[in-house]
């Protein structure tokens, strides 16, 4: 096998942090490399390199044997380099098709509409996938903006792919279907680098793996010389092994729907008449194939979509069917949303701001126009010091420059700093490396512990599995089926796929 991609000595500095280290990794043409390592290692930063989006301060760039420079995105794409980013660089409002087109300029607009359509369609065919080129990017499902993204790639004619937590968001079925797209797409000839937290699907897809650390490569391997064990401590340098622990102290209940349903407003999962129960004391955790209402039913719990029949209250029947985001907080909702960067942080704003942002109105900080910015600096510290929020060089640095785990981090010590009475933990573990989920997973379980009620949604069913007291599954939108822990995995796989 030839070598793709040569990466020597490769160094970068972010305002004097050596985010990368004189990393090197050799990834060959027909092979799917992993690549691994704890939140903040730098893996993102170091494709970004590579697909021209940073500049290296030191180091070697080799690409199918030969030296390059890579100056940015437009060589990377000259050169056959491709990349999905964990958060996808589409234009919503757009169609796929013209996301597409904008990608990839020369070969599109010069060969015509129907030529472009001719020939996605042959390759959609061809990778065995289906898309909808003419809705707007922002009305598809996120598996489907990640074939567009995918589609955006090949369409460019890139050999070298890079995909950055391509299965976080994605439901077991989609990910292996990805997975299996990723391997035929090696035995093709490309190359292709997958940046994961998940030490099974290397375990099972990859050919060979690095591991990086505090901005180094620190090993390169092939899954098969590894066990489960020796993998994960490679990864995070220990052995972490979770195990559930039943609720002790159930109490009354601190969230109840009553026949919820939604309006649809043209969006495809809807809500359809969801009565559930949350109790003091006990994690419900919320199974489901993604795409079956566990969004919508998040964002009516959160407070930005209303609900179009049924009740919402809190412990003591207080009607939150219709209250602000901000009333819902002052009466002891915290939340952990699935998209922290829709719901869950402002990015440019600095990370002090969006941890004390969660106090403005209570006044603990002075008043929102007048906030006291060193008891909020101080409190912010604490907090990340607390929930090991790495890579904070300063309080005053925008969030957006936090890696993925570390911003998931972030809106975790914000939401869990209020004692809160009732959690909506929507996919927390997502993006967070297995040291990290399972210090979330000790959070929720101590939250539980001290009385509050937490609604864990998830479509990881060994989170569900590990951590619920009760599980509820949805489908299509509606509650149907509700399990005591310890309940058997087969039973609740059935229930997600039985009522479509
Ligand atoms: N543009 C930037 N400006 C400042 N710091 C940055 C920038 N990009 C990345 N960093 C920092 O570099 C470090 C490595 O981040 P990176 O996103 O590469 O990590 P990662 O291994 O991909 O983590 P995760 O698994 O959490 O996504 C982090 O400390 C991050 O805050």
């Amino acid at each position: 096998m030839t070598s793709a991609l040569e990466l020597s000595g490769i160094s970068k500095s972010f305002d004097g942090f050596r985010a990368i280290a004189a990393a090197d990794l050799e990834v060959r043409s027909g092979e799917v490399h992993a690549l691994l390592g704890e939140n903040g290692a730098g893996k993102s930063s170091l494709m970004n390199i590579v697909a021209g989006l940073y500049a290296p301060d030191e180091g070697s760039i080799r690409v199918q044997g030969r030296p390059v420079r890579i100056a940015g995105p437009l060589d990377a794409r000259r050169l056959g380099i491709g990349m999905v980013h964990q958060h996808y660089k589409l234009v919503k409002s757009f169609s796929a098709l013209e996301n597409i087109l904008l990608a990839n300029p020369k070969g599109g607009f010069a060969r015509g509409r129907a030529a472009i359509d001719t020939a996605l369609a042959r390759l959609a065919d061809r990778i065995g996938f289906t898309v909808d080129l003419t809705k707007p990017v922002g009305a598809l499902s996120i598996a489907e903006q990640q074939r567009v993204e995918i589609l955006k790639m090949l369409v460019g004619g890139a050999r070298l792919l890079i995909l950055d937590e391509p299965t976080a968001v994605l439901t077991d079925m989609e990910a292996e279907r990805l997975l299996a797209l990723l391997r035929h797409l090696a035995s093709e000839g490309a190359a292709v680098i997958l940046v994961t937290h998940k030490l099974g699907d290397v375990m099972r897809h990859a050919d060979r793996l690095t591991v990086m650390r505090n901005g180094k490569t620190i090993a390169t391997a092939s899954p098969g010389t590894l066990n489960a064990g020796e993998l994960t401590k490679l990864v995070v340098g220990t052995t972490t092994t979770e195990c559930a622990v039943p609720a002790q102290n159930v109490g009354g209940p601190v969230l109840s729907l009553t026949g919820v349903s939604s309006g649809g407003n043209g969006r495809r999962e809807t809500l359809s008449d969801v009565t559930m129960r949350i109790c003091s004391g006990e994690i419900y955790g919320l199974a489901g194939v993604g795409g079956n209402g566990q969004t919508e039913l998040a964002e009516i719990l959160m407070g930005v979509v209303t609900t179009a029949s049924g009740r919402i209250t809190l412990e003591d029947a207080v009607d939150i069917t219709d209250a602000t985001p901000k009333t819902r907080r002052a009466r002891g909702l915290a939340v952990i949303p699935a998209d922290r960067h829709s719901y869950g942080l402002a990015g440019e704003l600095s990370i002090a701001d969006n941890y004390a942002i969660g106090d403005v109105y209570s006044g603990k900080y002075g008043g929102v126009l007048r906030m006291k910015s060193s008891a909020a600096q101080t409190a912010a510290g604490a907090a990340v010091a607390a929930h090991d929020v790495q890579g904070v060089r300063s309080l005053a640095h925008k969030a957006a420059l936090l890696s993925g785990g570390n911003a998931q981090k972030l809106v975790i010590a914000r939401e869990f700093a209020g004692a809160p009475r009732v959690i909506l933990a929507h996919s927390p573990s997502r993006g967070l490396d297995v040291r990290a989920a399972a210090a979330v997973h000790a959070r929720l379980r101590a939250a539980r512990d001290g009385g509050a009620g937490i609604l864990l949604i998830s479509e990881d069913l060994d989170e569900i599995l590990l951590l619920a007291d009760r599980i509820g599954v949805m489908s299509s939108g509606r509650l149907v089926a509700e399990f005591a822990a310890p309940a058997d995995r087969q039973a609740v796989g059935e229930a997600m796929v039985s009522h479509g």
